[in-house]
């Protein structure tokens, strides 16, 4: 296991060269954190990086872990941090690009814990997206993405989950004064402004109110 140590330890360390800039974007499932972020890409620059993604982009590879991902992904729970740190890691620094929201993580206490004490990065910010589990249902099991975990009773099984293991993460954050809440359960659109507002630079806000006044003004 030797060479795998070193090879992570090299990972780490290229990455803290890089200096990410990482916003961490949460919410339970279905509330439109892929959706949203496909919107901030296009408009702000960044990279996404979707950790179910990845870890579904893992069992497809037909990777030694793939089995286990696919077992823990069918009933809902979340995949050792292990696994899903070093994914992340490697999409980080096979990108060009060093500002990334990384969507659907941490996911629970030993995905933050871990992370941090991996990658030493501390999120820029963190994007909540709020949405009732009514809506949220009706969107998974409208979604046709052929998912396998989009099905009622993972449905359940992964709203439970949140509930116990990602709200307390959103929490720790809180504490930190570092969450921005957006309400998600408006139409995509209207949920864009609002995100738009959390990722415009305060300069340009104030020129942006400027023009406004100014078109008032003429
Ligand atoms: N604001 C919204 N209103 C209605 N449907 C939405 C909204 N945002 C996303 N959706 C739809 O809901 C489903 C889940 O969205 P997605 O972005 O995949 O959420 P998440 O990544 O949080 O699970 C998708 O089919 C998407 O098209
Ligand atoms: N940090 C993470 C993120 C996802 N996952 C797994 O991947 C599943 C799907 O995550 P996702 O982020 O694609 O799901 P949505 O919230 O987008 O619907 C989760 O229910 C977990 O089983 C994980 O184990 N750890
Ligand atoms: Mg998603």
């Amino acid at each position: 296991m030797g060479t795998v140590d070193v090879a992570d330890k090299d990972i780490t360390a290229r990455l803290a060269e890089k200096k990410p800039k990482v916003v961490f974007v949460l919410g339970g499932p279905g509330s439109g954190k892929g959706t949203q972020c496909a919107n901030i890409v296009e408009h702000f620059h960044y990279t996404h990086l979707s950790a179910g993604d990845l870890l579904r982009a893992e069992i497809k590879s037909g990777s030694e872990n793939g089995t286990m991902i696919q077992n823990m992904i069918k009933e809902g729970k979340i995949v050792p941090s292990e696994v899903t740190i070093k994914l992340l890691q490697k999409a980080m620094l096979e990108s060009g690009n060093d500002k990334f929201l990384i969507d659907g993580f941490p996911r629970n206490e030993e995905n933050r814990a871990a992370f941090e004490a991996v990658t030493k990065i501390e999120p820029e910010f963190v994007l909540v997206f709020n949405c009732p589990e009514e809506e949220m249902e009706k969107r998974l099991l409208s979604r046709n993405q052929g998912r396998e975990d989009d099905n009622i009773e993972t449905i359940r099984k992964r709203f439970k989950v949140f509930l116990e293991s990602s709200l307390p993460v959103i929490e720790y954050y809180k504490a930190k004064g570092k969450v921005r809440e957006i309400d998600a359960a408006k139409p995509v659109g209207e949920v864009f402004e609002a995100v738009k507002v959390i990722f415009t630079p305060e300069a340009e806000k104030v020129k942006e109110s400027w023009f406004t006044l100014s078109m008032i003004e003429s």
